[in-house]
């Protein structure tokens, strides 16, 4: 019998999915037996903190630091995470190996009486703690009152039932992934309401240099994901750290071609820079950093004052 291999994991329902989804393939990709993975639970303090949004207590970084601890620690030998959760820098010694195909990018309105956003009386609510996703709300529908919201599906739905708001938004990749697709009554457009970076993508990390388990991973590596994340992530930490303006960007790939778009926007809606880019997918990263200068240089220095 072989020693197992440790997949270290947030507790949340959504997380669970996606460390099973993970063991799952190593499963089928290597012939192996259930018995040959251990799933480690470990608790976060993004899971910890619930009353304020996370970009208040400290942004990315809150739903991966204990992971990461126990992956140096030799406690677990993979970790699963969402990449949209992942921070830019990673702690010396990790590395984000692998990513699985991804699902659907897109965000996804799940709205009581109003099934689309267009569809929401003047002033109605809609519930959602994410920078993001306020800004494009507010950039559609000025008028809409944007309340903060957060907590697991079942809470939002069972808020949206009490009648906390009309609505919310919320990753159809995640909803999908537990099986809750029902529950969505509209889907955003890419287009007009663009994704975080890295969303609907299964990342997973890995200490540098460890061979066998990156043997492993190579057979559920999906490349053209791996390249979109590659420059959604470039995009991402030329932005970052500079500033906590809402950021979105979303790459494809076809045909070896990268085609990235990304925004960034001012909290209020009002204001907002675009950026559409396509080249080489072998140089994602480079086409992604290129694409943050370009939008920093259209937005001006002056566009991140009051909020960087
Ligand atoms: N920050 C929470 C988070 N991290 C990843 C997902 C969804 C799954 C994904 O994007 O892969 C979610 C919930 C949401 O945004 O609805």
């Amino acid at each position: 019998m072989q020693t197992t291999l440790k997949i270290g994991t947030r507790g949340s329902p959504l997380a669970l999915a996606q460390a099973h989804e993970t063991q799952a393939r190593l499963m089928a990709a290597h012939g192996l037996p259930e018995d040959a993975f251990e799933v480690v639970v470990i608790s976060t303090s993004g899971d910890r903190i619930q009353d304020r949004p996370l970009s208040e207590a400290g942004g990315k970084g809150l739903f991966t630091k204990e992971i990461e601890e126990a992956l140096l620690e030799r406690r677990i030998d993979i970790a699963v995470h969402s990449s949209k959760d992942m921070p830019t820098l990673l702690p010396d010694g990790l590395e984000l190996s692998a990513f699985l195909p991804r699902e659907d990018a897109r965000d996804a309105f799940i709205g009581k009486a109003a099934k689309a956003i267009v569809e929401l009386p003047q002033g109605a609510k809609v519930g959602s703690s994410s920078l993001r996703r306020q800004a494009l709300i507010r950039r559609m529908r000025p008028d809409l009152d944007v309340v903060m919201f957060r907590g697991n599906v079942q809470t939002r739905l069972r808020k949206l039932d009490e009648g906390v708001a009309d609505g919310t938004i919320l990753a159809y990749a995640g909803l999908k992934r537990l099986g809750l697709e029902h529950v969505v009554t509209d889907l955003m457009p890419l287009e007009t309401f663009p994704p975080a970076p890295g969303q609907g993508a299964i990342g997973i990390e890995t200490r540098i240099g460890d061979g066998d388990v990156e043997k492993m991973l190579t057979a559920i590596h999906d490349l053209a994901t791996g390249q979109a994340l590659a420059c959604e992530r470039a995009f991402l930490a030329a932005l970052d750290g500079s500033c906590r303006t809402p950021i979105a960007g979303h790459a494809t790939i076809a045909e070896e071609t990268v085609f990235f778009a990304g925004l960034i926007i001012s909290p209020d809606g009002t204001d907002w820079h675009e950026v559409k880019t396509q080249g080489p997918a072998g140089d994602a990263a480079l086409i992604g950093a290129d694409a943050a200068r370009t939008v920093r240089a259209k937005a001006g220095e002056k566009f991140f004052d009051g909020w960087a």
